[in-house]
């Protein structure tokens, strides 16, 4: 009998300013995935490598002194010193040997659009502020995660960043031990929901 584990994969925030990420690909992948990454973590040093890359990625790169272009086929010392990697490329057998290459040096690799081959899934994204929520649905509807993007975008109010605000002042002048804080916090929180 088949057990229904549900969605294993663990979340994590990643400080990616604090980390080297390399984009292998800059044509429509390669540009919605550095979208994604420049939506949240503007200031990442990225290194895209690709053969060619779009118009529109060279135009978006102009307002990052924090991007590399490097154009020419990846290699695997592309690889040294980066944390995480993206492949976004129309050449599935270079795509997978890219894949092993990264797994050959523990870097952690997306290979967008194939699942199989990805060590992370980018996930929707919803930010206000401070607040973010990060949406999988285990790989089975990219479009389900967007669609609850936007719905959580409309429900969650905009005063969230000014509670959130007030709520880490409370929490530094809070003296007191651990248990004190943990119970003073969760009184002043107990009837908020939105
Ligand atoms: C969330 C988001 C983040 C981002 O990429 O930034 C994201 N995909 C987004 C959109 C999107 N991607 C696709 C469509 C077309 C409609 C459709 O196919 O459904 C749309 C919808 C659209 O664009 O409207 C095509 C697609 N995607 C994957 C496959 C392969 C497969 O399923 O086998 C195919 C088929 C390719 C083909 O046909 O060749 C796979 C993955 N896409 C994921 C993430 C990971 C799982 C996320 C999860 O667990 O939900 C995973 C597993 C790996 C990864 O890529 O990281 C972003 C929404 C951002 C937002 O707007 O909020
Ligand atoms: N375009 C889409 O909407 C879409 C949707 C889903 C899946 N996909 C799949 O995603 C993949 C990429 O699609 P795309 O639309 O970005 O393709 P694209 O043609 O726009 O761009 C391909 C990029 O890959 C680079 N490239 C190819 N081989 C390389 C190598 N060895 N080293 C470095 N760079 C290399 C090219 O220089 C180019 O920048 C394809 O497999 C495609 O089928 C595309």
């Amino acid at each position: 009998m088949s057990e229904d584990r549900g969605n294993t994969l663990f979340p994590v925030f990643f400080k990616l300013e604090e980390m080297k990420l390399l984009i292998v690909g800059g044509g429509y992948v390669g540009e919605e995935k550095l979208g994604a990454v420049l939506k949240n973590s503007p200031r990442t040093q990225i290194k895209m490598v690709a053969t060619w890359f779009s118009e529109a990625v060279q135009d978006i790169v102009k307002d990052y002194p924090n991007i590399t272009l490097v154009e020419k086929a990846f290699e695997p010392s592309d690889l040294e010193g980066m944390n995480l990697v993206i492949i976004g490329i129309d050449d599935p057998e270079a795509s997978s040997q890219i894949q092993a290459a990264c797994r050959a040096q523990n870097v952690l690799v997306n290979v967008a659009d194939k699942p199989a081959l990805c060590d992370f899934y980018l996930g929707s994204v919803v930010k206000k502020g401070d607040l973010k929520i990060a949406i999988s649905t285990n790989g089975k509807s990219p479009t389900l995660s967007k669609r609850m993007r936007e719905m959580l975008t409309d429900v969650i109010p905009e005063k969230i960043d000014d509670i959130l605000d007030q709520m880490a002042k409370v929490r530094d002048k809070l003296k007191g031990d651990f248990d004190y804080k943990i119970k003073k916090l969760d009184e002043i929180t107990k009837d908020w929901k939105g």
